[in-house]
């Protein structure tokens, strides 16, 4: 039987998915791993914990699946974007990975837009501001603050780029994750000679690009021995997780909007051209679809707010089989609204539309009347109010909204879909076979492999809807009036997460 593997190196996990050439999932597995925080504001993982992840989910998913080794044609990558892996030259991994929601390069991206010659300039290179979470102000982090292991570091790599290399040999990445690097032409979907020479960065640093179903290369002899696969095994591009999540849910067209609510909340929204906000709150991207490319809207934490609030405010569910649809049950015995309370889910900081590492989270509006409930409650409609800021600046740049596809692990609860519909003001639909960015990457290989002509043929053949949920009237009409006092609190709060993140300097780093 001909198969192809999907695999996406998440934050929380990495999950493979087998699926035959119809799109049908065989089999998938996942595995967890820990995220560090050092310090405040920092976020790392150890790409070791990535690599053996991969190694066990791919043989879980081949085993489940009843493949043998050379049914499997080839893999797609997918994974967490913008996260830096240094390697020097021996490749040898130089410190710990710096991920996405880390906030330590405030500097460095102020130091990005001078050297660039001011926003305007840059947005022109590389159709993005500076954001502390992309990878170019981590690469700059490194040579200001670390000196003696930029010196060291040979190649940066991406999270899903760094697999390659162990999977492949191959230093290679393509254009959707490479566009997070804030290093690509994103018009010109090629590395910016331009950007690399203000800012005094070695292109021989970066790899090669590729477009996302083109094949990069086969398993190593010894890759091939791990995964228990066979060195005709081709690896394609694959795709940052974002596109590759839309790639998943059929988004390679005008008109469809996809949201995604993993640990980062994302609204995506498909473009024939290199679109920019005029006010940089939107990401301008490739797609992983050839020649065309995506905006989105990012909230830095979506369901990872649930997932702390699961942690730290609800270890009494932890024996539960689904603490996270526990908690909903929870928050659906409250009414909408919350009586009145409100949760900004600015945990780790935030991109859009407020692009501020200082931010952070907040419950305002408590009573001795609340419950865990009304809490649980907050934190979801605070995370969708944050989807809404994201969709209404795409609404705002004239694109119509006709279908929002949810995805990601909070769309898993019919109750946080229908929110979705609530708040968004639009139909939401669920995926039939919601395996996310792994199915996406899976349909690349199988383009890659000559299953399919293209990406669009691929995502017409499998990729279904299923339910569709209509806006309830009187709950769209509160929090339609909810919504201003959302939008009121962040402004109201900003000086005083500025003075916050002071205070918990310590005194010897100020
Ligand atoms: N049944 C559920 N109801 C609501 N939220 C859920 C449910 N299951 C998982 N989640 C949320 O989804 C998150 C995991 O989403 P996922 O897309 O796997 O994240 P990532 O790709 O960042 O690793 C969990 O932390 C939790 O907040
Ligand atoms: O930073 C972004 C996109 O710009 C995030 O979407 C990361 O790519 C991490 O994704 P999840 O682990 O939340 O799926």
């Amino acid at each position: 039987m001909r198969a192809l593997l999907g695999i996406d190196i998440g934050t929380s996990g990495t999950k493979t998915i087998a699926i035959n050439p119809a799109g049908e999932v065989l089999a998938q597995a996942s595995a967890a791993y820990p995220c560090h925080h050092p310090k405040p504001l920092w976020s790392e993982q150890d790409p070791e914990d990535w690599w053996r992840a991969v190694v066990e989910t791919v043989r879980g998913a081949v085993k489940k699946a009843g493949l043998k080794p050379a049914d499997v044609a080839g893999i797609g990558l997918s994974g967490q974007m913008h996260g830096s892996v240094f390697l020097d030259r021996e490749g040898q991994v130089v410190r710990p990975a710096i991920l996405w929601n880390d906030q330590r390069t405030a500097a460095e991206c102020e130091e990005i837009e001078s050297l660039a010659g001011g926003r305007k300039r840059l947005v022109k290179m590389v159709s993005n501001p500076a954001l502390t979470g992309f990878t170019a102000p981590k690469i700059l982090w490194l040579r200001n603050n670390e000196p003696k292991n930029f010196e060291r570091t040979a190649t940066v790599l991406l999270p899903k780029d760094d697999v390659r290399r162990r999977l492949t040999g191959e230093l290679a990445t393509e254009v959707s994750d490479a566009s997070g690097t804030l290093l690509l032409d994103v018009a010109q979907r090629k590395w910016s000679a331009p950007l690399l020479g203000k800012l005094g960065l070695d292109a021989d640093l970066l790899p090669r690009c590729y477009e996302s179903e083109e094949v990069t290369g086969t398993l190593t002899r010894d890759a091939a021995q791990k995964l228990g696969l066979t060195t005709d095994c081709v690896v394609v591009g694959g795709a940052g997780d974002c596109a590759a999540g839309a790639i998943g849910n059929g988004v390679v067209m005008p008109g469809i909007v996809s949201t995604s609510l993993g640990t980062s909340g994302v609204v995506f929204v498909y473009s024939d051209t290199p679109e920019t906000d005029p006010e940089g709150r939107l990401h301008t991207f490739c797609h992983a679809v050839r020649g065309k490319w995506h905006m989105m809207g990012v909230t830095l934490s979506a369901a990872g707010s649930l997932q702390w609030f699961a942690d730290a405010l609800a270890k009494d569910l932890s024996r539960e089989k689904d603490v996270f649809a526990r908690l909903v049950e929870e928050a659906e015995a409250t009414p909408p609204g919350a009586d009145g309370l409100f949760f900004l889910p600015y945990l780790t900081g935030e991109r859009t539309p407020h692009a501020d590492p200082l931010a952070r989270g907040a419950f305002v509006g408590l009573t001795p009347a609340h419950t865990r409930g009304h809490m649980v409650r907050a934190v979801l409609e605070g995370v969708t109010y944050s989807l809404r800021d994201c969709l209404d600046i795409i609404r705002e740049m004239g694109v119509s909204v006709r279908q929002i596809r949810a995805t990601g692990g909070g769309a898993k609860s019919p109750a946080w879909r229908q929110m979705q519909a609530d708040v968004l003001a639009a139909r939401v639909s669920a995926m039939q076979a919601d395996e996310g960015p792994a199915m996406g990457v899976a349909l690349l290989a199988a383009v890659g492999c000559g299953e399919y002509k293209s990406i669009r043929e691929a995502c017409d053949a499998v990729v279904r809807t299923a339910d569709g949920l209509k806006p309830d009237a009187k709950r769209r009409k509160h929090y339609d009036r909810a919504m201003p006092v959302y939008r009121q609190l962040y402004p109201s709060l900003k000086n005083s997460f500025a003075a916050i993140a002071e205070l918990s300097t310590p005194a010897k780093r100020r």
